[in-house]
């Protein structure tokens, strides 16, 4: 097989209700390192400044619905063997891992380093980067869900990083048949990680890292949802990542020189001081 890596860029912000994730995406654009030979794409999203409205309980499914779509055709138009995701939130990992598993199938294992697990539904949840897990499993929101043609089964998560969740997501969890384990270090186990690749022989690896993993103390890793000036108490789902963040550099690093990383998406970058200059930059007559 040819070696082709995409890189797409999925500004959508509406699945996390915040438009600061569309930022999170241009910046990360713009400091990638470079190689020509990966060719960079962004999915068109829609712009907004009004409040997204909730449909079937879900915030702006229709627009989610659009981003999905559009993502989905570039992927197909494109044909890549492998694709870095810059996002937006953690909905972008939904179309790249559907297609990456219509091609390695059952030898395609996805770590999932998140405090959260992601495996709402609209039942339970109205934002739809919680549900993505859901989706990828064909469990979560049936109007976005349907975009998924390659569903993974259960074997192939893994939960990294992994706080406590809810009671519904705890029940979601264990009815979707997926083992996991709270993370109470504030490192990922790599042995644990190693066993569970070893015992599903998978042979290709998707990591998906949601940066709020990780402690949001400044010294740490400030970019995130917890950091966001306007929020007001944190929500029960919404459990605080712990991890340090030369863990996971490192976990990543080390992993990909290892193992044949054919996927990784860098979700939920929030650059607060990003949007303070843009705000400012909006605001002056000049521009
Ligand atoms: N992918 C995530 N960050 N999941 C947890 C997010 C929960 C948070 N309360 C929300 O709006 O939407």
């Amino acid at each position: 097989m040819i070696e082709k890596t995409i890189r797409l860029v999925v500004p959508d912000w509406q699945a996390g209700d915040n438009p600061v994730y569309k930022l999170g995406a241009k910046v990360l654009k713009a400091i990638a390192p470079e190689n020509k030979e990966q060719k960079t794409i962004t999915v068109k999203t829609a712009d907004s400044n009004q409040t997204l409205e909730k449909e079937n309980n879900v915030t702006a499914q229709s627009a989610v619905l659009k981003n999905i779509r559009n993502t989905k055709k570039v992927i197909i138009t494109e044909q890549p063997n492998k694709i870095i995701t810059f996002g937006g939130n953690c909905l972008v990992s939904q179309q790249p891992i559907d297609y990456l598993n219509g091609i390695y199938g059952e030898k395609l294992g996805v770590i999932w380093i998140d405090a959260h697990p992601d495996i709402s539904n609209p039942e339970v949840f109205y934002n739809e980067h919680a549900m993505v897990v859901g989706n990828l499993l064909h469990r979560g929101d049936p109007a976005i869900q349907k975009e998924v043609d390659n569903p993974l089964k259960s074997n192939q998560i893994f939960y990294a990083g992994l706080q406590e969740p809810t009671n519904n997501e705890k029940k979601l969890i264990e009815q979707a048949g997926i083992k996991y384990k709270v993370q109470d270090e504030n490192q990922i186990d790599s042995e644990r990680v190693i066993d569970w690749i070893k015992e599903n022989n998978f042979e290709h690896i998707y990591i998906h890292l949601d940066v709020d993993v990780m402690n949001s103390d400044s010294k740490n890793f400030y970019a995130t949802y917890f950091n966001n000036p306007d929020l007001g108490e944190i929500p029960d789902n919404a459990a605080v990542g712990k991890m340090s963040r030369k863990s996971i550099w490192q976990f990543i690093s080390n992993f990909s020189q290892e193992y044949n990383l054919v996927g990784l998406t860098l979700a939920e970058y929030l650059p607060w001081s990003a949007k303070e200059m843009l705000d400012l930059m909006n605001n002056t007559n000049i521009f």
